[in-house]
């Protein structure tokens, strides 16, 4: 399902038409990599101080989709109303895909199916571009080039996602009689229609200041630069104002650039926007990690921990910070003195589960478990343990990029059959291979000076020689060594 394309030179018009207001700025295509961009119709030069921030561009509160108009949307428009109604009402995100499917449904039905309300959106929706080459939008052997990365499990996981969207949104809808017309009895709606839309939704939302998360149109044409020239901002009606930033030396025909978050790991730029950015200063990301088969409190510890394990790595030149609270439950164990006990209520049913440590109740401070950790006697033990740990599942990721590496030098970039979209692919997925290998390696190294220092601490030496001791032949039954390999 997709609605008739309206070309980008309707956007003039359609923003005039719209109220609203803009200056000195016109969307063009982007010559480096296709799309279109926000690029200067004069030169511009802004003043140093704060009365430099020039504004541009300035689009009315009603034209952003935000959790506060598409709740206003819901009112006036019956259909969406119903579709919200029928599968919506759970995130925001969620709501604005169904607003979004709503426009492209008017905006690409049969004239026979009448819906009451059509408004800017069901115009500028047949502007947006018909492909947008994030992961979740890539064929399988492109989607093979991320085996070893951190996007691997989590494109799989955003794909599953999707899908079962897609099938609650027709269980829920098939009994609507204009859903199941215009949706559903011919197939008009397709899988790859919900992903498009995810893409779009994914790739032009933005995080506003006064109305959070919302897509805000004209400014959605704006591309990344990790040196932007020009910032957006919410005035005091909460309309949506582009500025150009102090002190900028603009071209006429250069692009105004804005920033999406220089803090976005290569991952998530990718992820999300279908591109990394070679000025990113910060390297960074992010694995999901699982407790160990055989440990007896795996499953409590992720339960008490709370939220999905992950291992953060975080790189700027001359720094590298490794980050994994839930490394510090996995390294000690009962005969440390962890704890995990059910708590009988006194009605006689089972309560919430609550964790100890040497028999003090610690559930309310699990999150700064690593405190308690590192405040023990036998700390410099408990930290050799981690590192271990942290070396293994590093490790072990480091290995699972390099033996996929193969595939990903199968891909032929030239391909003829390849879209304009897609040729960028092996390379992007190539430029998160080589940084998330660069990370890990440097990681690996941190990791093995840290084992180094604490392996030859006196309380480590010191406990290794009582185990040692106590494992010796006839010194009791106890013969599970501690092994640091
Ligand atoms: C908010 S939209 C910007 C407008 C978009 N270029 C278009 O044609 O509609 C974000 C998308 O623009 C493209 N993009 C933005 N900045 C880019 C950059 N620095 N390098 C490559 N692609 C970029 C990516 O496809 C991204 O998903």
């Amino acid at each position: 399902m997709r609605p008739p394309a309206l070309p980008v030179s309707s956007l003039r018009t359609w923003a005039k038409f719209n109220g609203i207001e803009f200056e000195d700025i016109s969307v063009e295509k982007n010559k480096e990599y296709g799309g279109y961009g926000i690029v200067s119709t004069t030169t511009i030069d802004s003043a140093p101080d704060q009365e430099g921030n020039l504004t541009v561009l300035n689009v009315p509160k009603d034209l952003i989709l935000s959790a506060e108009t598409i709740a206003e949307h819901a009112k006036v428009d019956k259909h969406f109303g119903q579709i919200l109604e029928a599968v919506g009402g759970s995130t925001l995100r969620g709501d604005v895909m169904l607003f979004l499917l709503m426009q492209v449904t008017r905006a690409s039905s049969d004239p026979s199916i009448k819906f009451s309300v059509s408004g800017p959106w069901t115009e500028y929706v047949k502007m947006l571009p018909e492909y947008i080459s994030l992961p979740t939008a890539w064929h399988d052997d492109q989607i093979n080039l991320l085996n070893g990365t951190s996007l691997e499990k989590a494109v799989a996981a955003k794909v599953s996602a999707l899908v079962r969207e897609f099938e609650t949104l027709r269980e829920n809808t098939t009994e609507i009689p204009w859903c199941h017309n215009a949706w559903w009895e011919k197939e008009h709606l397709e899988f790859k229609d919900w992903i498009l839309i995810d893409s779009w939704y994914r790739s032009r939302s933005l995080e506003l200041p006064l109305s959070g998360e919302a897509m805000v149109p004209f400014l959605d044409m704006a591309n990344h630069s990790a040196n932007a020239n020009s910032h957006y901002q919410q005035g005091i009606d909460d309309e949506v104002l582009l500025q150009v930033k102090p002190g900028q030396h603009i071209e006429k025909g250069d692009e105004l650039t804005i920033d999406y978050g220089s803090a976005k790991s290569a991952a998530e730029m990718l992820f999300s926007y279908g591109f990394i950015d070679d000025l990113s200063s910060v390297h960074s990301l992010v694995l999901h990690i699982s407790p160990s088969p055989d440990d007896p409190f795996g499953k409590a510890k992720v339960k008490i921990h709370g939220k999905l394990p992950t291992l953060h790595i975080s790189a700027t030149d001359d720094s590298l910070e490794l980050t994994c609270p839930f490394i510090y439950l996995m390294c000690v164990n009962e005969d440390d003195g962890l704890d995990f006990k059910v708590l009988l209520e006194t009605d006689g049913t089972y309560g919430q589960m609550r964790a100890f440590w040497k028999s003090r109740d610690i559930t309310d401070s699990i999150g700064s478990f690593k405190d308690i950790v590192t405040a023990d006697p036998l700390a410099d033990v408990f930290l050799l343990r981690a590192k271990v740990l942290l070396r293994y599942i590093v490790d072990e990721q480091l290995e699972r990029l390099s033996e996929s590496e193969h595939t990903a030098n199968e891909l032929d970039p030239n391909q003829e059959s390849l879209s304009a979209g897609d040729k960028g692919i092996p390379e992007a997925a190539s430029k998160l291979r080589v940084i998330e290998a660069g990370l890990l390696s440097k990681s690996l190294e941190l990791l093995e000076a840290e084992i180094n220092t604490l392996s030859s601490s006196p309380i480590v030496r010191g406990y290794l020689g009582s185990s040692e001791a106590q494992d010796a032949p006839g010194a009791g039954d106890n013969d599970e060594s501690e092994d640091f390999s």
